[in-house]
């Protein structure tokens, strides 16, 4: 579909593609929507301004990233503020783990189903559960008396975060206008940063000036604030017209769309939208009825799909790269810190750990604006051959500094170290750390979201569903594996298995990812035709 034809109400994905894929996370609209898709169904120029209503999606759509970001940032200092209230012990280094990693896990499960529910359910009410789901584990962690009790809230938090990170920006792609939906993905990696940073500051604030006993569980408990302004926020948005009209309830979608276009969607406009959205759902009940399927949740569209995604040369290395570039945002190590960082810093004897670590947080935030300003003039490719070298080299310099120092053994009780570490080798290692998110952000924490513009159409749902399962596969393994390394390696080594990833990635963006940045979604897919993968 040209961009003259594209739906102002943006559809979601191709017949093939929508009812059996998994998540496919941040990426139902992006950045080259911003491109392709800026004129309305009938032609016409976007909206010149955004109504009230785009501020609405806007802030649900903020919401959602803070909650991903808070729930996943929060657990750096809830983790050295527990001490022995949870099961009348110190953490293991494995109770950490676990407690960190079942969120990733429980979020890699729920996403494909996320996307089932949503067509039964609708959007909206899936949000709406999800809200529910975050609220609830973060009431569950904060009221936990017990490891077991805390791994449980932590796992249904990361129900939320895997049905949220599918359906929102699945809502928002079908409610946003096409010329603001672009910005709306820009914002959410915004979003989740700034959501980390948020996290950081309350666990901060809370572990100094609050009660030491309860302090940690307010810093869970209030990751339950957010949900329910969002769930606030969605009692007053629509449903998306897409998702009534797949459901028979073709007029109350024609008065969400006069909504959405506000004073300039008057009559023609609206009609032609609705029209389009019909036709669009109609072919795909045919389509799928064509190859035998009704209108159940197609096994063989399923596998029509996957067979166009692996049997296509173009479509698999589409694949291949998406799921290079997400499995090293994650493999990179980046998390470790993000989980870690407070208990990093507790063993190397900085007085309040959870303020060193805002470090993390706030440099990741500020690189990730200067990225976002930056990656369309500089390219995505090329952002990441600069940046990716910075990562490395902060890894290396960590490693470096970690040697010089025996780390300080924890008290269990305080959570204080016993006996201070060397101080310049501490200093260097939070600079070098800094230096390494920097280039974090620059590239690997932005770049791999822009996924879907490597898929064709008839992929791209299944595609990036795919890639964004690896990322949460891979952070699951960052996060359960990151402290058992410390131990096992010495943080040293691990540093230096990081930084050793970092350097394979290089080499294989350097061979395979060619350069996608103001190409079309054709140009870019036929630049994977070419032997040299269109590198050279
Ligand atoms: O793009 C985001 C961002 O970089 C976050 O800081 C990180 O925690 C997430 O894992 C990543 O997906």
């Amino acid at each position: 579909m040209s961009s003259a034809e594209e739906p102002l109400i943006s559809r979601h994905s191709s017949p093939s593609e929508d009812h059996d894929h998994p998540d496919d996370g941040n990426d139902n609209y992006n950045d080259s929507d911003i491109r392709h898709d800026t004129t309305t169904y009938d032609g016409t120029p976007p909206p010149a301004s955004p109504t009230l209503f785009i501020y609405l999606l806007t802030l649900s759509a903020g919401i959602s990233g803070l909650l991903f970001g808070y729930d996943t940032g929060v657990i750096s200092s809830t983790l050295v503020s527990i001490g022995t209230s949870l099961s009348a012990r110190p953490l293991t280094a494995l109770d950490k783990s676990i407690i960190t990693s079942s969120t990733s896990l429980l979020a890699l499960l729920i996403s494909p189903f996320s996307s089932i529910l949503a067509d039964r359910l609708g959007r909206k009410r899936v949000i709406l559960l999800a809200d529910v789901l975050f609220a609830v584990g973060a009431a569950a962690q904060a009221c936990s008396s017990s490891v077991a009790g805390m791994v449980a809230g932590r796992a249904v938090v990361g129900m939320a975060v895997g049905a949220a990170s599918f359906v929102v920006p699945l809502y928002i792609a079908e409610l946003a206008p096409a010329a603001f939906r672009g910005r709306l993905v820009t914002m959410n990696v915004i979003f989740i940063t700034l959501g980390q940073v948020v996290a950081y500051v309350v666990g901060w604030a809370l572990g100094e000036f609050g009660e030491a006993a309860t302090a940690w569980r307010w810093m869970v408990g209030l990751g339950a604030l957010p949900a329910v302004v969002q769930g606030v926020v969605m009692v007053v948005m629509p449903e998306t017209p897409r998702w009534l009209v797949m459901v028979g309830r073709v007029g109350e979608a024609r008065r969400v769309v006069e909504r959405v276009l506000g004073g300039e969607g008057e009559g023609r406009e609206v009609d032609a939208t609705v029209k389009g959205i019909e036709i669009e759902v109609r072919e795909e009940s045919e389509g799928r009825r064509l190859r035998g399927n009704g209108r159940g949740v197609g096994k063989a569209a399923w596998l029509d799909s996957a067979g166009e995604l692996l049997g296509v040369r173009r479509n698999r290395r589409a694949l291949a790269i998406a799921c290079l570039l997400q499995g090293l945002q994650q493999l990179c190590g980046f998390n470790s810190l993000m989980y870690f960082s407070a208990t990093i810093f507790t063993m190397l004897g900085f007085p309040i750990p959870t303020l060193t670590s805002l470090v993390v947080a706030v440099t990741n935030f500020a690189f990730t604006l200067v990225a976002l300003l930056l990656i369309d003039r500089i390219g995505r490719r090329r952002i990441l051959l600069w940046s990716i070298p910075f990562m490395v080299v902060g890894l290396i310099l960590a490693a470096y500094g970690f040697s010089f120092i025996t780390l300080a053994a924890v008290d269990s009780t305080s959570d204080k170290p016993t006996a201070a570490p060397a101080q310049g080798a501490a200093i260097t290692i939070l600079v070098s750390i800094m230096v390494y998110v920097a280039g974090y952000a620059l590239g690997l924490g932005n770049v791999p979201w822009m996924q879907s513009e490597l898929f064709a159409l008839n992929v791209r749902s299944l595609g990036s569903g795919i890639a964004t399962a690896t990322n949460w596969g891979a952070n699951f393994v960052i996060g359960l594996t990151f402290l058992l390394l410390m131990d096992a390696l010495t943080p040293s080594w691990t540093f230096v298995l990081y930084a050793g990833i970092c350097v394979v990635g290089y080499g294989l963006i350097w061979n395979f990812y060619p350069e996608t940045a103001g190409l079309s979604l054709e140009e870019a897919a036929s630049l994977l035709e070419d032997d040299s993968w269109g590198v050279r």
